[in-house]
């Protein structure tokens, strides 16, 4: 096959050799504006209906976004209508400001302001595209007749406003495709725009620069960021806006080094829906101010319900391994990354930094349990299993038998090929420890009497096969005392070499588990055994080794 790769031409870049923006680091987090129900809605097959954008709204709100780009409403009576439906029902929260979006053409810039009449404050947000392509093939305009267009719609948006004073408007400007524009011809058109608008620093503009299709590598858009910021007329007078796709992977990356760059506020979408590959993801860039220490202003200590609510409302499913909110984002399965979340989580100070291996930030300050965050296949090692019978069964496995059960457990994964989920885990330790066998003890005497040496004697009752049996012996406690008439009783020699007890933990505080490591003629058998009272437990757990022969 032969490569078409010469169709492409590389991105012309920016000569900006002194950029500051490699220098600067994120301390605080941009202004939000949610794109959800704009440009997210615009990108799906079926588009929400009012009902289903209300509930998206509500959830946005509920969030903390301040600004949200709430439709179209010149394109369609659905849009109008959700518009008309926000102001006059009293949805607005009084720190929430709506926003809506126009091209510039007349008619649909009155249809505009009709939407939006009655609102306390909203942003009408014009844009128009500006890059050669699109001058060119969608236009068939110069640069004047593009520049003529922004500036005819400037000025009508700007006197329909002056006729509503009612309301406190703002004014967004958005050349479209500006990265793919010259930046003195996006400068020209913005600053153009700015001059009819006269924003001031108490009642500033909006310029928001659109990658509307991803082009370059995010240092590019920076560049380009960068360049506007120094070049834009009465910088002070303008919220400086970015508005990045996500068409190369990228868009995460570029809103990130264009707030270095200068930008001040950030337009996107929850969890990157949005036309094509998506607008910039709101969740990931909130969330990775998060894990730096700085508080993103967004409320995402339930991300499954806003992961659920959006999934249902745009009717498209989130990744599994989407950043922050997919369903397998804080799992480990692999044996060494389990191996030393567990050991992170044992040593993590409850009032210190954050510092578990593997997982950036804490589950649980999203709303995630730690119960998935392991789980056992047959990547899995020791930890791993030992986790889930911790977390989920109240066990604490001693190291040895850590060790030996997950062979267990490695040999059933790799049969079954699947995962190993809490359940069959609780079988197999049921099957490998707690399953009858050739011995059974089937009492003890409650009280212990003295032997000949003085040391106590306690009788046993056992069944060996099927035989019943009445075994009795010295020891200098209980367990040693049943090692020695089972000693006397086989003809063999036993010897406990290690012995383990802990309550079962919360919920099954009536539960002794113990752990007893049995040498049977020189050959280590290792035993378990639950029971509600702890000596009859110590006393099995001998048992389960012996029937392990
Ligand atoms: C990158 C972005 O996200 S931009 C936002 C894009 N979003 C949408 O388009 C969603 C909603 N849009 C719509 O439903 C429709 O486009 C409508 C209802 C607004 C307009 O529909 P129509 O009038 O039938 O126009 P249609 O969309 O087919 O064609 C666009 C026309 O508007 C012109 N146009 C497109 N955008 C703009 C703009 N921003 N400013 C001025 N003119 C524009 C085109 O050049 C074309 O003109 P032509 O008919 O003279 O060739
Ligand atoms: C209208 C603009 C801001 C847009 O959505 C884009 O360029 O992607
Ligand atoms: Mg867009």
């Amino acid at each position: 096959m032969q490569s078409a790769v010469h169709k492409y031409p590389p991105q012309p870049v920016l000569a900006l050799p002194d950029r500051q923006w490699p220098n600067r680091q994120l301390t605080h987090p941009p202004i939000w504006c949610s794109s959800d129900l704009r440009d997210g809605n615009q990108a799906l097959a079926n588009p929400m209906n009012g009902h289903t954008k209300l509930r998206l709204f509500r959830l946005l709100v509920a969030m903390g976004f301040k600004e949200i780009e709430v439709a179209f409403p010149s394109a369609s009576q659905t849009d109008f209508d959700f518009v008309r439906q926000l102001i006059t029902e009293g949805e607005v929260p009084d720190d929430v400001t709506l926003m809506v979006i126009t091209q510039a053409r007349g008619e649909l810039i009155e249809r505009t302001f009709d939407a939006l009449q009655g609102a306390r404050r909203a942003i009408v947000h014009l844009y128009n595209p500006t890059a050669p392509l699109w001058r060119k093939v969608v236009y068939g305009k110069d640069k004047g007749g593009i520049l003529d267009l922004a500036v005819t719609a400037a000025q009508q948006i700007h006197q329909r406003a002056s006729r509503h004073p009612e309301t406190e408007w703002v004014f967004q400007y958005s050349p479209e495709t500006f990265s793919a524009t010259e930046p003195e011809f996006a400068r020209d058109i913005c600053n153009a725009v700015l001059d009819i608008w006269q924003p001031t620093p108490q009642h500033k503009a909006i310029i928001n620069l659109p990658a509307t299709v991803e082009l370059s590598s995010p240092n590019v858009y920076a560049d380009q960021i960068e360049w506007m910021h120094r070049h834009l007329h009465g910088r002070d007078s303008v919220v400086l806006s970015v508005h990045p796709h996500n068409d190369r992977g990228c868009a995460v990356a570029a809103a990130e080094l264009a707030q270095l760059a200068g930008a001040e506020r950030v337009e996107g979408c929850l969890f990157g829906n949005g036309e094509r590959t998506g607008n910039v993801d709101l969740v990931t860039l909130a969330m990775n101010l998060y894990s730096q220490g700085i508080d993103p202003g967004l409320d995402f200590s339930d991300i499954d319900h806003i992961r659920d609510t959006v999934s249902d409302c745009i009717q498209l499913l989130v990744h599994p391994r989407h950043p922050y909110a997919g369903e397998l984002v804080y799992t480990a399965f692999s044996g060494s990354h389990q191996d030393a979340i567990k050991k992170g989580f044992a040593a993590q100070d409850r009032e210190g930094p954050w510092a578990v291996p593997y997982l950036p930030i804490d589950p649980q300050d999203v709303g995630r349990s730690y119960e998935a965050v392991i789980r056992v296949n047959s990547q899995s090692g020791k930890g791993g299993s030992a986790w889930l019978l911790q977390e989920c069964h109240g066990l604490q496995l001693p190291r040895a038998w850590q060790v030996e059960f997950s062979q267990t457990v490695q040999q059933h994964s790799d049969h079954s090929g699947v995962e190993v989920d809490s359940h069959t885990l609780w079988q197999l330790f049921q099957q490998q420890y707690l399953s009858a066998g050739r011995f059974q003890l089937l009492g003890s005497s409650p009280a212990l009497l003295a032997g000949a040496a003085g040391e106590p004697l306690l009788q046993f009752q056992v069944q060996d096969g099927e035989q019943p049996l009445s075994l009795s012996a010295e020891g200098n406690g209980p367990l040693d005392a049943l090692v020695n008439a089972l000693s006397r009783h086989l003809d063999c020699t036993l010897d406990i070499l290690d012995f383990h007890e802990h309550a079962r933990s919360e919920g099954r505080a009536a539960d002794a588990v113990a752990f007893v490591a049995l040498s049977v003629d020189g050959q280590q058998r290792l035993g378990a055994s639950i029971h509600s009272d702890s000596l009859q437990a110590a006393l099995r757990a001998v048992f389960s080794a012996l029937n392990r022969c």
